[in-house]
């Protein structure tokens, strides 16, 4: 089975939606909602992958410092998937759009018949003009925060895996940079950016470091083996900047921005 070419799974990490002090970056998110928005009145079919539960929660709860502890950081993220939630509803209700929440763990899609479901319920969402709002379930599925076996490890990946249940065209990968350099610009100020990559091998892994602020999970290296499994599948996968979310007009025309890894088949 083919891909939708007019579905488009878009994935914002936690450092695009808070700021330096900790705090819900409202504008960049409003800039967020009023981009898709527009993209779906255009007539393109858009799920949204959403971090910032465990960040959102933090402020809310006056948690000075990232949680340690995992009861800690699964109660930050009950509290702050709730506020995330309230604040998206809000505003892509500005734009008139009707939002849904996801909530999964590895085993929704190990599972057939789950996967199954979970196929379905994002297919009725998306045909009735709903916008999906993905998240993990952090609050219960512990392994997706801690462990190093996981299937998601991240929302990066599990932006991937949903790109691929939902067969999507493009995955776009919002992070706090402008894509893919051949070093990690926060320690090599020369990094150059590579606008292309066709093939991730281990001389690409080479390159990417882990996460660049306090906020942020995984770095770039999740974000290659998001890119890997996307675009095994056929998904072009975009990693990009979320402060400049008006790039997404671009990428959904075929146009370039960031770093393009082209799908394989
Ligand atoms: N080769 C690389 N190219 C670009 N960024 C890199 C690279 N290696 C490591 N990074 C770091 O990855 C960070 C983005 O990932 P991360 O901090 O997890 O944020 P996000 O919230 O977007 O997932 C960048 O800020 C950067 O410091
Ligand atoms: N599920 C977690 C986010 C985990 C994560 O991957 O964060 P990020 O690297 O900011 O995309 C949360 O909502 O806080």
């Amino acid at each position: 089975m083919g891909l939708y070419n007019n579905r488009i799974v878009v994935k914002v990490g936690t450092s695009t939606l808070t700021n330096d002090a900790g705090k819900s970056d409202l504008r960049t998110t409003d800039r967020l909602v009023c981009v898709l928005s527009d993209i779906q009145n255009m007539g393109y079919e858009v799920v949204l992958v959403s971090s910032g539960a465990i960040a959102v929660g933090r402020n809310k709860l006056n948690m000075t410092s990232k949680p340690d502890s995992m009861r800690m950081k699964q109660a930050a993220a009950a509290v702050g998937q709730c506020s995330l939630m309230y604040l998206y509803d809000k505003f892509f209700g500005d734009y008139d759009k009707t939002v849904a929440q996801i909530l999964l763990n590895a085993e929704d899609i190990e599972q057939e018949e789950k996967k199954e479901n979970l196929i379905n319920t994002f297919n009725a969402l998306l045909e009735m003009g709903v916008i999906p709002i993905v998240n993990e379930n952090d609050s219960v599925s512990y392994k997706e925060i801690e462990s190093e076996d996981r299937l998601f490890g991240d929302n990066d990946m599990l932006s991937a895996v949903v790109a691929v249940l939902c067969r999507a065209r493009h995955l776009v990968i919002l992070s706090d940079i402008d894509g893919f350099y051949d070093h990690d610009p926060r320690l090599y100020p020369n990094a150059k950016l590579i606008e292309q990559i066709d093939t991730i091998d281990d001389s690409v892994y080479a390159l990417a470091g882990g996460a660049g602020s306090r906020r942020g999970t995984g770095g770039m290296r999740t974000k290659l083996q998001a890119a890997a499994l996307a675009t095994s599948q056929g998904t072009d996968t975009i990693v990009t900047n979320g402060k400049h979310p008006e790039a997404l007009y671009d990428i959904v025309k075929g146009l370039h921005a960031g770093t393009l890894f082209p799908g394989k088949i």
